[in-house]
């Protein structure tokens, strides 16, 4: 490749990122995803990047997060590779986070291979090596291929990818099939079929994972072909004993257009055209022999066939949920806030304005500080049950000897040293509210067998007491860890998990939203109204808050407000301002501030100096950068922003 080739695609990079413009015709995705790179992350592509291989104790540990998985999926991947192992190409498997956890190639090119990170360890997230097939499958969550100069980085010029999302069965992402090769022809359309294939295989992984999920569960596999339907259902349903849906696969998700959290939770008769009686007919007969079946509303045509579930020693519990329609959500201020321009947060709030007034309990995931509680009681406020009470228990901070007669409450004298009049619990005083359990794994088995009682009879027996006494009773649970592994483990009820999982909202780390500029700005507005006081972010303060990676999400977002409103001169917080954590992250940002803020006033303010040094550099952001100590791409973000045109482009 020639320095030409090379300079040529980083001019149509920055193009594409700063004026929307491309040079060739590279497609929507690949544009976004550019932008992304230089807007979001700060990359430069006129700086390559090593690939970044992770040390063996993170690749250990990002293995063991999808261990289950990678099993199902290394299998599908043997099967693939025998398919393409003559040609060059090397199969990936990388977690949600960009991670290789798995890795089939030729051995003979091993060390090519790594050099290139098409190897295990490589991390390929956007962010650490720019535009990929990996990286913006993660952000995109769809299948593409990623090919030749699509690649952000020109030293990935040479390569071509082709990547698909693969979702874990309640439709969360989970990892990416990815088929690379080192040199590939020059037309994006040599790599139809690769990733046709990748988007094949990685449906096939997904659904051998569903099934070894839903073991336990009857399974009805629909297909368009008569014949093909035994063997592969395109779309697959898992349901309990009543008939009601308790996983759905990508093809029925896709089939339903839903959120699988829409889907799961219905019954089979609300779905289908059927009638009870056939569904005992479905269940008795195994397959539907030549019969069909049609869904409701649209009136699709499908063959039928049906799995019963594994020889199990106990029947379990149904989630019953209501039909949720589709229409459009409404507007409801308390959840409408909490985000800003971020997708997958977009969607997330749409999807819990739907389950509004549903009678239905919700399980929120996310890591510690990504605003399980505040969603939670965003959603009771918005709700009918608003003027009743939320009450928030954390099963992790009470003692385990107190969480039942806290939780259950109990009555005079149930034992020594409670209360004389007894006390009603929390379920009880969250009667007709919200009861939010928050760290839910952390709840010892025997008070989940209690709860599920609870959440099953709609009533509570309070410790001592002869008689229960009924409530009414909606449960939003969070957990921080993957409860499913937790069942796996013996410490969680799997029967208490799907009563509990009416619909599960997964919360985004603030490192992967694209909305943390609106985050910031929200948060220090809150802080700096709670002190009296009017204060603004600098240039280089923002771009550090923005680049940061914020282990503990929004809640060390608004600590670190806090103390810098605390230490600055309560106008400007600069990057001065900030724990020393956040400024080490960046050689180029020294203690004092980069651009200096003018106190007074706004954004505008800001960018006097930038645009001073620029005249006075003749317009050259290669020497503004360096007088700035900011990387060019930023140079060039601040201009975007403040709307700066240098005059040939006027
Ligand atoms: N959308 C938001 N806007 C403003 N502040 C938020 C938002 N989401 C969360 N926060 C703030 O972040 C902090 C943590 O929020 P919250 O307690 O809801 O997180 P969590 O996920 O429940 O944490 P944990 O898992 O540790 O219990 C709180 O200070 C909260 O005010």
């Amino acid at each position: 490749m020639t320095n030409q080739t090379q300079s040529r695609h980083i001019d149509n990079v920055m193009s594409v990122a700063m004026h929307g413009t491309a040079a060739n015709g590279a497609n929507e995705l690949i544009h976004n995803s550019w932008r992304r790179c230089v807007n979001d992350y700060g990359l430069d592509p006129a700086r390559p990047k090593a690939p970044h291989i992770v040390t063996s104790a993170t690749l250990r540990a990002h293995q063991e997060q999808i261990e289950e998985f990678m099993q199902v999926a290394r299998v599908g991947m043997e099967q693939m590779y025998k398919r393409v192992s003559g040609l060059g190409y090397v199969l990936l498997l990388t977690d949600a986070q960009g991670v290789t956890v798995d890795y089939i190639g030729n051995d003979a090119r091993a060390p090519d291979l790594k050099k290139a990170g098409l190897y295990l360890g490589a991390e390929w997230s956007e962010r650490s090596a720019g535009t990929c097939g990996v990286g913006t499958c993660v952000a995109e969550q769809t299948a593409l291929t990623c090919h030749r100069d699509d690649h952000f980085d020109p030293t990935h010029i040479p390569l071509t990818c082709s990547a698909a999302p693969l979702f874990d069965p309640e439709g969360k992402f989970l990892a990416v099939l990815d088929l690379s090769a080192l040199t590939s022809p020059t037309y994006k359309e040599s790599q139809h079929l690769a990733l046709h294939l990748t988007m094949m295989y990685a449906e096939m992984i997904e659904d051998a994972n569903f099934l070894r999920h839903f073991q336990d569960r009857w399974i009805l596999r629909l297909g368009t072909a008569w014949a093909l339907v035994e063997v592969s259902g395109e779309i697959m349903l898992a349901y309990d004993d009543d008939g009601v849906v308790v996983g759905a696969n990508t093809g029925a998700r896709r089939l339903f257009g839903r959120a699988a959290g829409d889907v799961v939770g219905q019954p089979l008769t609300a779905l289908f055209d059927l009638a009870p009686d056939d569904l005992l007919r479905l269940a008795r007969a195994g397959t539907m022999g030549e019969r069909s079946i049609v869904t409701r509303g649209s009136n699709q045509m499908f063959y039928a066939s049906v799995k019963a579930p594994r020889p199990r020693p106990a029947a379990r519990g149904s989630v019953v949920v209501e039909a949720a329609d589709s229409a459009a959500p409404a507007h409801h201020p308390e959840l409408d806030c909490l985000a800003g321009d971020d997708n997958t947060m977009r969607r997330l709030l749409d999807q819990a304005k739907r389950l509004l007034n549903r009678k239905l309990n919700i399980l929120i995931h996310g890591e510690t500080g990504t605003g399980k509680e505040v969603i939670a009681k965003a959603l009771h406020r918005s709700s009918e049950r608003a003027h009743k009470p939320f009450v928030a228990v954390n099963c992790g901070a009470i003692p385990e000897s107190l969480i039942e007669s806290e939780l259950f409450g109990y009555t005079a004298g149930a034992f020594t040293g409670g209360r004389a009049k007894g006390m009603k619990g929390l379920i009880l005083q969250s009667d007709g509210g919200t009861l939010f359990l928050d760290e839910i794994g952390d709840m010892p088995l025997h008070l989940q067998t209690r709860l599920l009682r609870v959440l099953s009879e709609q009533e509570v027996l309070p410790l001592g007491a002869d008689k229960p006494v009924p409530v009414d009773l909606t449960v939003i649970a969070a957990s921080h860890r993957d409860l499913r592994n937790l069942i796996g483990a013996g410490s969680f009820r799997e029967d208490l998990y799907y009563r509990l999982c009416g619909a599960t909202l997964h919360l985004p780390a603030l490192r992967d939203r694209a909305d943390k500029r609106y985050l910031i700005e929200k948060v220090l507005a809150e802080e700096a109204e709670l002190l009296g006081m009017d204060a603004h972010l600098s240039l280089d303060a923002m771009h550090a808050m923005l680049c940061f990676a914020w282990p503990g999400n929004i809640r060390q977002l608004r600590n670190v407000l806090r103390f810098a409103l605390a230490v600055s001169d309560g106008r400007t917080i600069t990057a001065a301002d900030l724990p020393q954590e956040l400024t080490e992250q960046f050689s180029v940002l020294p203690a004092a501030p980069a651009v200096p803020a003018i106190a007074s006033g706004g954004e505008d303010c800001e960018a006097a100096p930038l645009l001073d040094a620029l005249v006075r550099h003749k317009w050259s952001v290669t020497k503004v950068s360096e007088e700035l100590n900011l990387a060019r791409a930023t140079v060039y973000r601040y201009m975007k922003k403040y709307g700066i045109v240098p005059p040939n482009q006027r």
